[in-house]
């Protein structure tokens, strides 16, 4: 595994933008690219590392020894190898893929290289093809034969991915791929745009294969294949900025979609392995074709191309999040090995030599070039020939799947035809067999065709029995007749036929003859019972089956209604728990209420002992009596509202308010009420001459002040844990609740799995019975046959009787008259 190799590169500023005053830059230090502002001060968070990273003085002979040249030493190797640049337009793809003439790009630099690399490596021979490419608008055209325009992208288990219909040309140099190459171009789609005006509107491919094997005869005859892209796509931009429209729109609608896919497929794959699901390859034809190259078994670059200028930062910024997660990407490179005699390398290699010995000496350079005309031909062949394999093999697969459909279509409906003719014979038989016992005239008319109590006629049963059960119909229309007494089986095979069955000759009537014709004697009967006792055995072995599937869905439904009543039992518990807890916020409606009453009371007596009624602790006693009574309405109503399954919640606010206003109403009332009792003491002191009645009426208050005081805190007391209370009951109403659902939605699923069990059990039964109706016609059919046949044979038996009668009548004759011979 090893990760992709990023790059990127910094164009020179274009000669016609001005130097923006204290604009942004990018600075470029080792291999790390950063923005900064005026001043020398970096932007922190745009500051971006890779492999390489090239400014603006960097040369393309810089960019291919450091980025490229590896990738396409590896590919002479058997690596397959893709390097492409990437960035928004007019950034310098095309200057770094194809370059100028005082600088060529790094598909010249490669294609001079491998073949330097070729001569090198002196004990193996090399065969290379070329081929050309663009994707426009989403189309894929040859750029080597403009007539191959829309090519197909196919798929083949050795080849892989591969376009269809692509003319790839044989080469033997470096020169002979560069003049391709400059024919290619005059092809490939320019345009104008504002932004350049010599700007690439289609994404192109150029690909060299490069196969090679051992040139020594010890060697392996393992050949190597590898292939090597190089892609320099069309630009991202922005139709704004490009002020695209009409045909350079759609053009830049579909380079924008395309590459747009291209970071889809980016993204995913830069994600870990754990999280990335489908990588959409196929969401285009350059990622399709690419698909090698980016996450598969191939050794890739990339060069990210951006502009300096201020004006392009957004693009340069998106280009560089773009190689940092391309960075991410790992592959799997390994060397293309074929291991077959029949190499296209080694065929064509030979029938080069051999013309090549054909013709030396004479117009050597013409008969070269007709020597590769003629290889390129079988190349072609060659292709055309696998392509037309694939197409084969796929229509074999059609074939043979369509043949398995229609026999087991066939064969379902040769079974339905037999049960449904077997049926139907056999009603026929025991109806005909029936019909003949209840005629009184049984004897029937000797030229009667209809076989009346004979061997059963397989003809006489309908016509999709005789076709189902073809070796039925070569029998006669005829019952059996023997016409030499050599044909006619003893009694003990008889009785061996019929297992044993033994009937009353005499009891038995003469059955007229219909047209004699030999037949085996055996043949209809035990075939027909053979038959009748497989078909028996399998109806029984199936009724088993189905007797076994019927009980142990039996014992699922009653375990199923065993764990239902489990859960219904649970559920009664849970809903008498429900109830009791239910009545707990009643209870502390009751407690409350009393509670009240007992407060009406105290008040009331505090009332009656109040001497002046408009005095000040009077009316505070008023006003917190007031707000007493209105706080235990509020619990009473706070109960009622639980009682009525409402939430008590919402009026708690306003609850604890009250309970705090009237806490702290009756300490003050109460300070104020001893401080009056101390008041009164002391007038007490001062006026002994008041009497006895006011001393004892002042004991009374006194008592009864500390009886209120003493209510007070139990109603303090008695609040608090009442309120604890209420909100444990809430909490577990809730709990409850929410049991019960969860019980109920069980409790429906149960109800609805016992209902399904129920209609298949109830099929199974409708099944078996009908199976059972079937046996027992079948058994009776076996006894109609058992006796059909033992008939039979007292028929045949008295018919020998009869002849040996008349044998020896005629005998008698004979001797009694010999003259008459
Ligand atoms: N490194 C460089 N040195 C000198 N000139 C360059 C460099 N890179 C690009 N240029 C020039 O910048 C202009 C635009 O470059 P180029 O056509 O390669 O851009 P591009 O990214 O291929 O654009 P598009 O996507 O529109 O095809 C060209 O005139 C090219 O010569």
């Amino acid at each position: 595994m090893e990760k992709i190799c990023v790059a990127v590169r910094v164009r020179p500023p274009a000669p016609e933008s001005s130097p923006e005053n204290g604009s942004t830059l990018w600075k470029v230090e080792d291999n790390r690219i950063s923005l900064y502002k005026s001043l020398d001060t970096p932007i922190s968070t745009a500051s971006y590392a890779f492999d390489h990273v090239f400014d603006e003085r960097s040369t393309n002979a810089s960019v291919y020894e450091l980025l490229t040249k590896d990738i396409i030493h590896a590919a002479v190797e058997g690596f397959n190898g893709t390097a492409f640049a990437y960035g928004q337009t007019s950034s310098g793809k095309t200057f770094t893929m194809t370059g100028s003439e005082s600088d060529p790009g790094i598909i010249r630099r490669s294609v001079r290289d491998v073949f330097d690399r070729i001569h090198l490596i002196s004990d193996r021979e090399f065969l290379i093809r070329v081929s050309y490419m663009e994707i426009y608008n989403e189309e894929i055209n040859d750029l080597l034969a403009v007539e191959n325009q829309r090519l197909q992208i196919h798929e083949h288990l050795e080849r892989g991915v591969f376009v269809a219909g692509l003319k790839e040309e044989i080469v033997s140099d470096a020169e002979q791929i560069l003049k391709l190459i400059d024919s290619g171009e005059v092809n490939r789609h320019f345009g104008e745009t504002n932004m350049n005006v010599h700007s690439s509107r289609s994404h192109t491919i150029f690909r060299m294969v490069i196969e090679s094997r051992g040139k020594e005869n010890g060697s392996s005859d393992a050949i190597r294949v590898s292939v090597l892209n190089l892609v320099d796509l069309a630009g991202s931009e922005r139709i704004a900025k490009t002020g695209a429209g009409g045909v350079r729109l759609t053009e830049g609608k579909y380079i924008n979609k395309s590459l747009m896919i291209l970071g889809n497929v980016i993204n995913k794959l830069s994600e870990s392995a754990k999280l990335r699901a489908h990588i959409p390859y196929r969401d285009s034809k350059l990622t399709r074709i690419l698909q090698p190259a980016l996450g598969g078994n191939a050794k890739t670059c990339i060069i990210c191309t951006i502009a300096p200028e201020e004006h392009h930062i957004e693009e340069s910024k998106g280009t560089l999040q773009f190689a940092s997660r391309a960075k991410r990407i790992t592959n799997c490179a390994q060397v293309n090995e074929i291991l077959t005699d029949a190499a296209l390398l080694k065929r064509q290699k030979l029938e080069i030599e051999e013309l090549r010995m054909k013709l030396q000496g004479s117009h050597a350079e013409v008969l070269e070039q007709e020597i590769l005309k003629l290889s390129n031909q079988m190349l072609k062949y060659e292709l055309e020939c696998e392509r037309l394999k694939s197409q084969l093999e796929e229509e074999r697969m059609k074939q043979k799947e369509q043949e398995k459909c229609i026999k087991e279509q066939q064969l379902k409906i040769e079974n339905l035809n037999n049960f449904v003719t077997n049926s139907d014979f056999k009603r026929n038989q025991s109806e005909d067999f029936i019909s003949l016992r209840k005629t009184p005239d049984g004897l029937g008319n000797v030229n009667d065709s209809s076989d009346v109590l004979g061997t059963p006629c397989f003809k006489s049963a309908s016509h999709s029995f005789v076709v189902a059960r073809s070796n039925y119909s070569a029998l006669s229309d005829f019952s059996p007749m023997v016409d030499s007494l050599g044909d006619v089986a003893d009694e003990d095979t008889w009785t061996k036929l019929n297992k044993g069955f033994v009937a009353d000759l005499d009891k038995l009537q003469f059955t007229p003859a219909v047209k004699s014709q030999p037949i085996p004697l055996t043949m209809a009967t035990t075939e027909c019972k053979r038959e009748n006792h497989k078909e028996v055995e399998d109806l029984k072995s199936q009724i088993d089956l189905l007797t076994n599937e019927k009980n142990s869905l039996q014992v699922k439904f009653n375990e199923q209604v065993l764990l239902n009543n489990k859960l219904m039992e649970e559920m009664s518990e849970l809903k008498q728990e429900t109830l009791h807890i239910k009545e707990i916020p009643k209870r502390l409606s009751e407690l409350v209420a009393i509670c009240n009453d007992i407060y009406k009371d105290v008040i009331v007596t505090m009332k009656s002992l109040m001497a002046e009624k408009d005095s000040p602790t009077a009316k505070l006693l008023f006003g917190t009596t007031e707000i007493a009574t209105s706080l235990l309405l509020t619990l009473e109503s706070q109960f009622s509202m639980i009682m009525d399954g409402q939430k008590a919640g919402c009026v708690e606010h306003p609850l604890s308010d009250q309970w705090e206003t009237l806490s702290v109403k009756l300490k003050n009332t109460t300070t104020s009420l001893v401080s009056d009792a101390q008041a009164k003491d002391e007038i007490l002191l001062n006026c002994h001459n008041k009497g006895q009645e006011t001393a004892a009426l002042e004991e009374k208050l006194k008592s009864e002040l500390s009886i209120i005081k003493e209510r007070y805190n139990e109603l303090e007391k008695e609040l608090r844990l009442d309120k604890q209370l209420l909100e444990a009951s809430r909490e577990s109403h809730e709990r409850l609740e929410k049991e019960v659902q969860f019980l109920k939605e069980e409790r429906d699923s149960l109800d609805a799995a016992t209902q399904r069990l129920r209609v298949i059990a109830n099929d199974k039964e409708n099944v078996l019975k009908d199976l059972n109706v079937e046996v027992k016609r079948r058994k009776e059919m076996e006894e109609e046959n058992k006796k059909i046949s033992f008939a039979y044979a007292s028929r045949q038996k008295s018919l020998m009787s009869f002849r040996n009668e008349i044998k020896s009548k005629m005998q008698k004759l004979t001797t009694q008259n010999p003259k008459s011979q």
